[in-house]
């Protein structure tokens, strides 16, 4: 097949850790590479956001990245994107008139806006990441999303050929969106089981007990909530990667470590390469992510993937992937943190059990190659559907 991905704002190139990029950037750059393994050829098309960046790039045989003209060739906080988003779907239209994908699949609200105008004969795939109403319902008025993302996304739901949820929790919010179960079709975000294994390299480890959290620096992934926490775990140490200098994040939590006098035992040590995560992962007593809201949480199943344990909040995505190999909490509840940290950090046959039974979930369900092949089956329908009339996808 020729498969078009649409990623807007989420370059499959670009460094992550950031505010504005994270798992959907691993996500579209993982799947084009899967996608491309089976056979497909891939063209990822993304806003330009540098001089320096070409009209396109060869990721890997199959793959190409096309840079999109689409507002200043410079970073833009990617709510700041839907005034240029008329340009990014000319250029989408222009191309799709000369040499148009058997399947488009967008990434992201705009992203999914753009692919529905612009595309002629062709279905359109969409998977949301995030979506507005989860994210207005948990931030509020910190919620920078433009007033009108909620209602183009209940439009984009109803148009889009087939509608890719991460997880059973989003399917209820799709529901309750107004989209058409029958759309609705499940397939979980993937891990790269070749680097994310339990056995290889390791970073080297602090000297206490060593906590993980990773992930982009917002005040929605909860760190503050891991910090308050070891206030009760003592003697364990806390690392945390992700950001980038500057990161008004960053500085909240180094701060709020200061004023717990908990300075010895956090280290906030900025982006990790992809590369490099695995060794850091694998070096972890325990992985730690307990954000607010979570649509599917790859650092989840990254973690798992390299047999170590893991203690998530009981939201999103989470449900799904570690539930009965893990430890889920409630969000925001530092005590029942402390809590599930003490267990499993005092108790080493726990941590085996739990760390063995997460790397087992992670081989069997959620390698890319199985992912890719559960997209291209949802491609496969879309297509067939436009031939024969749809009738259901199911989950
Ligand atoms: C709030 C929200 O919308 N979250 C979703 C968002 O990803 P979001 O970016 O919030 O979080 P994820 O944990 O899914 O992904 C973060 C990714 O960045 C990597 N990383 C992070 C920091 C760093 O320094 N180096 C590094 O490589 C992690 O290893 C991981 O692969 O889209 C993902 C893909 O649909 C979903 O799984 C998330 O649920
Ligand atoms: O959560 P949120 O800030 O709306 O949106 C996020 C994006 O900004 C980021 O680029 C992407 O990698 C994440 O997957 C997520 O979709």
């Amino acid at each position: 097949m020729k498969v078009d991905l649409i990623s807007e704002h989420a370059d499959p190139l670009a460094a992550v850790g950031g505010v504005d990029s994270g798992g959907q950037n691993v996500y579209v750059a993982a799947l084009a590479l899967a996608l491309a393994g089976r056979g497909h050829r891939v063209v990822v098309h993304t806003r330009r956001s540098s001089p320096s960046q070409p009209r396109s790039v060869r990721l890997a045989p199959g793959v190409v990245v096309q840079y999109v003209p689409a507002g200043p060739a410079a970073p833009l906080p990617k709510d700041e994107l839907p005034p240029y988003m008329p340009e990014f779907t000319d250029f989408l239209a222009e191309r799709w008139a000369i040499d148009p994908p058997d399947v488009a699949h967008a990434h992201f609200w705009m992203s999914g806006q753009a692919a529905l105008q612009a595309a002629d004969g062709f279905p359109v795939v969409q998977t949301f990441h995030a979506l507005g109403t989860v994210k207005r319902r948990w931030q509020g008025e910190a919620d920078t999303s433009p007033a009108h993302r909620i209602d183009t996304e209940r439009e984009i739901g109803k148009r889009a050929d087939a509608v890719l949820a991460t997880c059973g929790d989003e399917v209820g919010e799709l529901c309750a969106m107004g989209i058409p179960e029958q759309r609705i079709a499940v397939v979980p975000c993937g891990v790269d089981l070749e680097h994310f294994r339990p056995d290889g390299p390791k970073a080297p480890r602090t000297a206490g007990p060593m906590i993980l959290s990773i992930g982009r620096m917002v005040p929605r992934k909860g760190v503050d909530t891991v910090i308050a926490a070891l206030r009760q775990v003592p003697g364990a140490e806390l690392v945390i990667a992700g950001g980038g200098p500057g990161d008004e994040e960053a500085a909240r939590l180094r701060d709020l470590a200061a004023a717990y006098g908990l300075e010895e035992r956090v280290h906030v040590i900025g982006s990790v390469p992809r590369a490099h995560v695995p060794a850091l992962m694998r070096a972890a007593d325990v992985l730690v992510t307990v954000p607010w809201y979570e649509p599917f949480g790859m650092v989840t199943v990254e973690a798992m993937a390299c047999g170590v344990p893991v203690v998530a909040s009981a939201v999103g995505g989470h449900l799904d992937t570690v539930a009965g190999c893990g430890v889920l909490v409630p969000p925001r509840r530092p005590r029942a943190l402390a809590r599930a940290l003490l267990d499993l950090l005092g108790d080493e046959h726990e941590r085996a059990r739990v760390g063995a039974a997460g790397a087992r979930r992670a081989r069997e369900r959620y390698g890319w190659p199985r992912v890719a092949e559960r997209t291209e089956a949802v491609y496969a329908q879309v297509i067939g559907g436009r031939l024969c009339g749809l009738e259901a996808m199911g989950g």
